[in-house]
């Protein structure tokens, strides 16, 4: 594969409804949309889901287009490939960390290489699935009454899992409330790093409440005191932040950091690097499930071919595309029918691109030769 030319576009979308979490109130998406096209006028697309701002991690939109613009593409674009495994494995060793980025365009080029083949990104990944189970992710809310509303309206809709968003003060009293109106509900909650090990008796008190998991209760940063709280605690830890790596999933089950890990293609580097954390995670019976950065349908579209692999067995966070976006940027939307999605089977991501709304929220757009 040669690359003929590389599309940067900023696009902001308004979220439906404020997602909050322990680091932050969400009311907007600005992300970058890459489009790469191939000698032959095939298109393949991704985004970049780093965020706005280095709250969730540390790199964010300006980040990501710096290290895209000024390194990544002018790579690509130097280079024939005969397998995108090659950019993860060869093109962009030498660039230290900035995961988000590379996976935006790493994830192009596997959508551009599916199409090439013909084949449905999911296929050519190696997805065994013809659907999938998903979750949704409930941000903290202004009372626990109005998070209950939210879980019986996603129930009502079929969502397997429910994952609440906590931080200390807004805990175990909601978890308890939740509990005690549904009793039975596969439940977990998410802190995104708002503990330290002092909280370890507040995290040691949700074990009453039969979680599927607690994720990420400690530091972004940290496997370390995650393995201390989990020799600690019953409830499963399940790593987000902390995994970027086939090597640092590596080490986190050594140290018996974790009992699950939560994939994000954009946290890893790419769709090649998540195959392998997968591979690695079904030899050593770790399950997976794949986590959401709040994306567009493309994004989504990624996430839902990722989840076709077989070792995701529990249900991940890419929800319908209604529950985030008036309108959506791809055709047709992402729509859940009872909890599950159907894995698309046309060549690529399998839902298509629409120009038309791509272009009225794109805000800043740049071409690369
Ligand atoms: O609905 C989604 O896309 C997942 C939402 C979510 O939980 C999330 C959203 C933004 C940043 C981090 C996280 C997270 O999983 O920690
Ligand atoms: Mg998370």
């Amino acid at each position: 594969m040669k690359f003929k030319e590389v599309i940067l576009r900023h696009l902001k979308l308004e979220l439906l409804h404020p997602f909050t979490t322990s680091f932050g109130t969400e009311y907007d998406r600005d992300f970058i949309l890459v489009e790469v096209k191939s000698n032959d006028g095939i298109s393949g697309w991704a985004e970049s889901v780093a965020m706005l701002d280095p709250l969730y991690n540390e790199e964010t939109l300006k980040t990501n287009w710096h290290i895209l613009e000024d390194y990544l593409i002018p790579i690509l674009l130097k280079n024939e490939i005969q397998h995108p495994d090659e950019i993860s494995e060869n093109l962009f060793t030498h660039i230290r960390g900035n995961y988000m980025a590379k996976a935006a365009i790493e994830g192009a080029v596997w959508d551009l290489y599916a199409k090439k083949q013909n084949k449905s990104l999911s296929g050519v990944l190696g997805g065994t699935k013809e659907t999938i189970e998903v979750g949704v992710s409930i941000g903290i809310k202004n009372s626990i009454d109005s998070t209950i509303k939210v879980i019986e309206d996603r129930l009502q809709e079929g969502y397997k899992r429910f994952k609440l968003k906590i931080k200390p003060g807004w805990d175990i009293e909601l978890i308890d409330e939740v509990r005690k109106v549904y009793p039975e509900i596969p439940l977990m909650a998410d802190a995104n790093s708002a503990y330290t090990l002092q909280d370890i008796d507040r995290l040691a008190a949700l074990d009453d409440y039969d979680l599927m998991m607690i994720e990420q209760p400690l530091a972004y940063n940290d496997i370390i005191d995650h393995a201390e709280l989990q020799s600690r605690v019953k409830t499963p830890i399940c790593l987000d932040e902390s995994i970027h790596s086939l090597e640092d999933a590596r080490k986190a089950l050594k140290l018996g950091s974790c009992k699950i890990i939560n994939i994000k293609v954009g946290r890893v580097g790419g769709l090649t690097e998540s195959r392998k954390i997968h591979d690695f995670c079904q030899e050593n019976g770790i399950p997976l499930w794949c986590g959401g950065m709040l994306e567009s349908g493309i994004g989504r579209a990624h996430n839902i071919a990722i989840t076709s692999l077989p070792n995701f067995v529990l249900p991940g966070d890419t929800a319908a595309s209604s529950l985030y976006w008036a309108e959506d940027i791809i055709e047709p939307e992402v729509t859940v029918e009872n909890g599950t999605i159907t894995v698309p089977t046309s060549p690529g991501i399998g839902f298509e691109p629409s120009l038309k709304k791509i272009n009225k929220y794109t805000i800043y757009s740049k071409t690369f030769r």
